[in-house]
């Protein structure tokens, strides 16, 4: 039996490396030919070294990680203009490195005893396409997994083609303030989309709306891209795309990491506290609040969201991440009942629990949950329609106006918040977080039964059969049919 080889390059951060992580297993429980190195890069440190790690442990013949050497990252000025644009320069400096890293691969293959392993390609993050111009050199083919959805990738396809058309242009038209209705019509979405739920790189000079273009660009230039959603959710959007017009696309998803993510917040003791009081509570009668990896609120937000919930009258589980502290943080910040409005904690008593980090998908899993206040991060919506919870929009950053955007258009979310206001760092009021639980918690029964059966789409997707198991197949087979013969 001849072996395959398929070299993946994820983005680093929790959101992006664990679905990839997740869709590289898949790929190997599909067919025994497939083995996978992952290529990582340490960006952040500590928090996804842990998963990193179990997945080198989880099959050591099958699944190797290499550690790419460390370079020397943009400025922060950079990073404070656009982090697009700095993470954009930070793949171009990982190029020497991973040409190096691929070269070994390919030459330790052809004179490894066991036997000839085939190199099929690379799987890139999207943040990682121009990536796709070193594969290219090595005669190799690339691959993309998208870590969000088709929709997205319309965007990016629609910036590029604009971009092409007119290259003069280094941003987007930002319409005049109160003009943010502005529509555009964006292929895979079924209703033309307002200026106000794109991404807010699209309107950033900085280098933010350039680095997407060029990375938009690299996308024509692989053989396949692999999406993480599936065709039952996203009918209209994957259907557009099915044209012979653009590289084939593969949905594949839900690609979701049911086991929870190993995290330093998160030991036994913590996890036993979250799930013993989630034990007690009655069926459907919690709000879940949690807003991904990567976000966090200030003081002054996070004092709203406690009134809200407590005018709410539900009862309410709260993954309360705090902000990194800075040098001249006041005293306190780190501590999240510092910040909270006085005598909260009394007076909520039993009827709310705050955690750090949550087990998330075991929380959305449990039958008291009933509602999710979610950043509208792709994973946490993946994850909230696979446990049939719905959901409530309040996007904070990237692309999550836009998933959010697209959740009100399907019908599966509850809205309260559809853009982030510009980045204004104006907060949402208790009354508007009041008004999204009560929707979710006592009204938005259309919702949960439109989630309800999404769910049971979901997993019908993924098994045997379903329409994202026979797309995995359908790229296993086009990639191995796409090996070059070097
Ligand atoms: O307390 C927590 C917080 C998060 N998670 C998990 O962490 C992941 C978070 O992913 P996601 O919901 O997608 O949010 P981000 O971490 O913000 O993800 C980044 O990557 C996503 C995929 O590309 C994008 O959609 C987002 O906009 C981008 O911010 C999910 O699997 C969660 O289950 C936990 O387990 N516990």
């Amino acid at each position: 039996m001849e072996k395959v080889e398929l070299i993946f390059v994820p983005t680093p951060g929790v959101g992006h490396l664990v679905t990839t992580g997740e869709f590289a297993k898949r790929l190997l429980h599909f067919d025994d030919r497939i083995s996978v190195t992952i290529l990582s890069m340490k960006w952040f440190p500590g928090i996804t070294d842990a998963y990193t790690e179990s997945l080198a442990a989880c099959q050591p013949d099958r699944i190797q990680v290499i550690q790419l050497p460390q370079v020397d990252p943009p400025s922060f000025h950079l990073f404070k203009l656009s982090p697009e644009a700095f993470f954009y320069e930070l793949i171009l400096s990982y190029f020497a490195p991973l040409r190096n890293a691929v070269r070994d691969i390919m030459s330790m293959r052809s004179t490894s005893d066991s036997g000839s392993t085939r190199i099929a390609g690379l799987v890139l993050d999207v943040f990682c396409a121009p990536m796709v111009d070193v594969a290219t050199e090595l005669g190799l083919p690339s691959y993309i997994y998208l870590t969000t959805n088709t929709a997205f990738f319309g965007l990016m396809l629609y910036l590029s083609t604009r971009h092409c058309q007119n290259s003069s242009v280094i941003e987007y038209p930002k319409p005049e303030a109160g003009n943010m209705d502005l529509e555009h019509l964006i292929p895979g979405f079924v209703n033309p989309v307002p200026s106000r739920v794109l991404p807010s790189f699209v309107f950033n000079k900085d280098g933010g709306y350039a680095a997407f273009v060029k990375i938009a660009e690299k996308l024509r230039y692989a053989k396949g891209i692999m999406i993480n959603t599936f065709e039952e959710l996203e009918h209209y959007g994957v259907n557009c795309f099915y044209n012979g017009q653009n590289p084939p696309i593969y949905p594949v998803g839900p690609v979701i990491n049911l086991n929870s993510l190993p995290h330093p917040e998160l030991d036994q003791v913590q996890r036993d506290r979250i799930m013993k009081w989630l034990d007690s509570q009655p069926e459907s009668s919690v709000v879940y609040l949690c807003f991904g990896s990567i976000a966090s609120h200030g003081p002054p937000q996070v004092k709203e969201i406690a009134l809200g919930l407590e005018q709410s009258g539900h009862r309410f589980l709260w993954s309360l991440h705090m902000p990194p502290p800075s040098q001249d943080d006041a005293a306190g910040t780190k501590n999240p009942e510092a910040i909270l409005p006085e005598g909260f904690l009394e007076r909520i008593q039993e009827r709310g629990l705050i955690c750090g980090w949550a087990p998330q998908v075991e929380v959305l899993s449990h039958k008291a949950v009933g509602g999710f206040v979610s950043h509208c991060g792709w994973n946490s919506i993946l994850e909230s329609l696979w446990c049939g919870v719905p959901i409530v929009t309040w996007p904070m950053h990237a692309e999550q106006q836009l998933n959010a955007y697209l959740m009100k258009e399907l019908g599966l979310a509850v809205v309260m918040k559809l853009d982030f206001r510009g980045g204004t760092g104006e907060v949402v009021t208790a009354d508007e977080i009041k008004e999204g639980v009560l929707q979710v918690m006592d009204g938005g029964s259309e919702v949960r039964k439109k989630v309800k059966e999404m769910a049971g789409m979901a997993r019908k997707a993924v098994t045997n059969g379903g329409s994202s198991f026979n797309s995995t197949r359908r790229f296993i087979e086009d990639m191995i049919g796409n090996i070059p013969d070097i």
